[in-house]
């Protein structure tokens, strides 16, 4: 058993008035469970759901750190996070999710803003210049860049102020003026000044090169995002001869890493900035058979129901607050053999897998994959089909008042614990041998798992590569 998933979690001294991690002091291997439990009661009755992925090393993550900056009562300038549900900013250091790098470059800024006679920016009076600092690290590049958010376009010194910054941390690569003078909580402005680099950084997944401006959705964990587009394009089963759509498609990144294994792609996306990072990742890794538009996801849908396209595997990939039921209804009527949806919150998922099922989609296998330790944000990848259902994975509905809850009472379910070990070990376990295994460990057992009436029935033995195979995933799982 890794010592990061069942070590009790340190926890932050800001953890309370921060409130951005839910999951502060609770064991990794809990979260898992605890997050697995969730997308199990939402997508159990649409089909099957794997064991969550989890994380080695499941602190400071985030490849992207976001910093809000503003002054104490005696005028000293602070830099954090928002506290939650409020405007009023915590001082943060360091954090136990984020790249450790930015933090420090975070402390560095604040540290300069005296001797360049820089205030931040009071949300109150609007007076004052640095909003925000926002990096973004490469994960296999090493590439750092610096978004310096000010209310005005106007920056006294800013090229005197960029060297200086550079001085102490040379490993910098650009160093980009966001301008946000808008009032709202929005934290970037639409105008971008590049005051050092290229004014992007580039990042390496699945074996392609991708740009990555300011502006831009990138995923925030490289190394479960790497794990979680093997898992979608590994679902989609591509052949080299299909039709894609790559959909809600960011910089392009699955569409990409998708179309050596595809005939041809399409990817489209709302954000202007993401999709010239698109068309200019295409050239970079040398991709001709994909095209990038720049259009609401469900517009383009309804162009190309209308239109009558052949689409042969969808990837969809939504921001949380999920699909759009015109998305949805034309993605119907195109009539994808498969579906791949990615999707940031099982709510949402939930939600759109109802209104897919009811128009022929049938939800074949879910793989929840922890993006986010420490947060209660679950990532999953699903695949869908349509057609014929194998009469081997029709299952019943039933409704949660239904569901029998004490199961998950002794940390993993019967089928949790049947999967986790069929994937880690290949072997077939029954109800019998898991119930026996947890009497040996001195687990309880439910009173569902027809164990004997007395000890001494005939009853098949739980044989030993099995029980093996039963404790690491008791293990896994933290119930021993
Ligand atoms: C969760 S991100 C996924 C991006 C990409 N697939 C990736 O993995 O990096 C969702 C993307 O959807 C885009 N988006 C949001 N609403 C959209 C819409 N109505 N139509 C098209 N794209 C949209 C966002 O700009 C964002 O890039």
């Amino acid at each position: 058993m890794e010592k990061n998933k069942t070590k009790k979690a340190s926890v932050c001294p800001v953890a309370k008035k921060c409130g951005g991690c839910e999951f502060q002091g609770m064991p990794y291997a809990e979260q898992l469970r605890h997050k697995e439990k969730r997308v199990r009661i939402l997508l159990d009755s649409f089909g099957k759901v794997h064991p969550i992925i989890g994380m080695k090393d499941p602190y400071h993550y985030r490849n992207k750190v976001h910093a809000v900056f503003d002054r104490d009562r005696r005028g000293n300038a602070i830099s954090g996070v928002y506290q939650k549900g409020t405007h009023k900013v915590v001082p943060v250091d360091s954090c136990m999710i984020e790249d450790q790098k930015a933090d420090e470059i975070i402390v560095t800024i604040r540290g300069l803003l005296k001797s360049f006679k820089i205030k931040t920016y009071d949300e109150d009076t609007q007076y004052g210049l640095l909003r925000h600092v926002l990096i973004r690290r490469g994960f296999s590049t090493g590439e750092i860049m610096v978004v310096l958010v000010t209310a005005s376009p106007i920056f006294p010194s800013k090229n005197n102020f960029v060297k200086a910054l550079r001085k102490v941390h040379p490993e910098i690569t650009t160093v980009v003026q966001n301008i946000n003078d808008r009032g709202t909580s929005m934290v970037l402005g639409t105008r971008d000044v590049v005051l050092y680099g290229k004014g992007f950084i580039e990042d390496k997944l699945c074996g392609c090169t991708f740009r990555i401006s300011a502006q831009s959705f990138y995923q925030v964990n490289p190394v479960q995002t790497e794990i979680l587009y093997q898992k979608a394009i590994e679902a989609a089963g591509l052949t080299g001869k299909e039709t894609v759509l790559d959909a809600y498609c960011g910089i392009g990144t699955i569409g990409l890493i998708a179309a050596s294994k595809a005939k041809q792609v399409t990817g489209v996306e709302l954000n202007k900035e993401a999709v010239r990072d698109a068309i200019k990742n295409a050239k970079r890794n040398q991709t001709k058979n994909i095209t990038f538009y720049c259009e609401d996801a469900g517009e383009f849908m309804l162009k190309m129901a209308a239109e009558d396209q052949q689409l042969d595997v969808v990837f969809m990939d939504p921001p949380r607050s999920g699909s759009s039921e015109v998305f949805l209804d034309c993605l119907a009527k195109l009539a994808p053999k498969k579906v791949v949806y990615v999707s940031c919150n099982p709510e949402t998922l939930a939600r759109d897998l109802r209104i897919l099922k009811k128009k022929g989609y049938q939800m074949q296998e879910a793989w929840p994959v922890d993006m986010f330790p420490f947060c209660d944000h679950i990532e999953t990848v699903v695949l869908l089909s349509k057609g014929e259902v194998d009469s081997k994975k029709i299952r019943v509905e039933f409704s949660l008042e239904d569901m029998d809850m004490s199961e998950f009472q002794d940390g993993a379910t019967y089928t949790q614990i049947k999967d986790y070990v069929l994937e880690h070990s290949g072997l077939k376990v029954s109800n019998l041998y898991i119930s026996q295994i947890k009497r040996k460990c001195g687990i309880g057992v439910g009173k569902n798992y027809n164990l004997p009436k007395s000890e001494d029935s005939r009853q098949p033995q739980c044989p030993p590569e099995k029980e093996k195979a039963i404790r690491e995933a008791f293990k896994y799982f933290g119930m021993i």
